[in-house]
């Protein structure tokens, strides 16, 4: 398994390629987004409380951009309802070959499906829990409202949506702060300046951050009764849309 640091972008890169959910990634996944991400654990750990709350009977759960399957881990460590089958889909193959390491060794009565797809054509059904974490932000801006249209139709009464997402904010002083502050905890946790710049720059063609307004109004406009941002540390937030 792996315990891989991240040094992808640690030496100069000639020619700075758009990141891409590759093997190299995936072999030091769950280092780069620990230390990438603000909240990133704890959201992991409230995705299984709320998964718990909210996966019913016979119901299917989505882990949509599973990567390796930390939050698809939480949850099944969590869900006690009968008959509960989560679905771990995501569209980069050498992301879920690594993720059998972690799901098959797993002793838990939830099984887990997983599906390499793209979640933009992924049918969804019976669905009362849904994650999206940090996953939205890699698909096309025009394709996203179809997306959540799709996870709204094809949910229970009742059921609930998580969405975490890295944001831009309106107020371009407050933006730079918040960019700043997220450097600052990168460099903390190890990350050079070259690594955070080579990283940043190859991920503004392929990262594309929304504001907090526009993902409540896409998600209020989907049908979603409750709509609500639960989580915020810098410019990294997470939402729940209940039916
Ligand atoms: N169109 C798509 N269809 C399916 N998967 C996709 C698509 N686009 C990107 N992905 C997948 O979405 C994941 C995003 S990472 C999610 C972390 C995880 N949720 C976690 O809780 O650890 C977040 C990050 O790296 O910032 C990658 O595995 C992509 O292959
Ligand atoms: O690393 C960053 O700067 C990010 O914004 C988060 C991230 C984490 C993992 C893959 C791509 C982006």
């Amino acid at each position: 398994m792996s315990q891989e640091t991240d040094n992808i972008y640690a030496s100069p890169h000639a020619n700075l390629s758009d990141f891409r959910f590759d093997d190299q990634v995936a072999s030091v996944f769950p280092d780069m987004i620990k230390r990438s991400v603000p909240g990133y654990s704890h959201i992991i750990g409230c995705i299984g409380i709320l998964a718990e709350q909210y996966a019913t009977e016979h119901s299917r759960i989505y882990d949509l951009g599973c990567s390796l399957g930390a939050a698809t881990m939480s949850m099944r460590h969590r869900v006690s309802a009968p008959g509960v089958m989560i679905y771990a889909v995501d569209n980069s193959e050498a992301m879920l070959k690594r993720s059998a390491d972690y799901l098959d060794t797993e002793d838990s009565p939830v099984p887990v499906k997983t599906v390499c797809a793209d979640i933009s054509e992924l049918p969804i059904e019976n669905c009362s829990f849904a994650v999206l974490n940090f996953t939205l932000q890699f698909i096309a801006v025009e394709k996203r409202a179809a997306t959540i249209q799709k996870i709204y139709d094809g949910m229970k009464p009742g059921g609930a949506l998580v969405l975490s997402e890295k944001l831009t904010m309106e107020d371009t002083r407050l933006n730079q702060l918040l960019v700043d502050h997220h450097h600052d905890f990168k460099r903390a946790n190890g990350y050079s300046d070259l690594e955070i710049s080579q990283k940043r720059q190859a991920i503004e063609r392929v990262l594309l951050p929304e504001t907090a307004q526009a993902h409540i109004d896409r998600l209020t406009h989907a049908g979603f009764k409750t709509v609500s941002q639960w989580f915020q540390s810098f410019n990294f937030a997470s939402f729940i849309a209940i039916k």
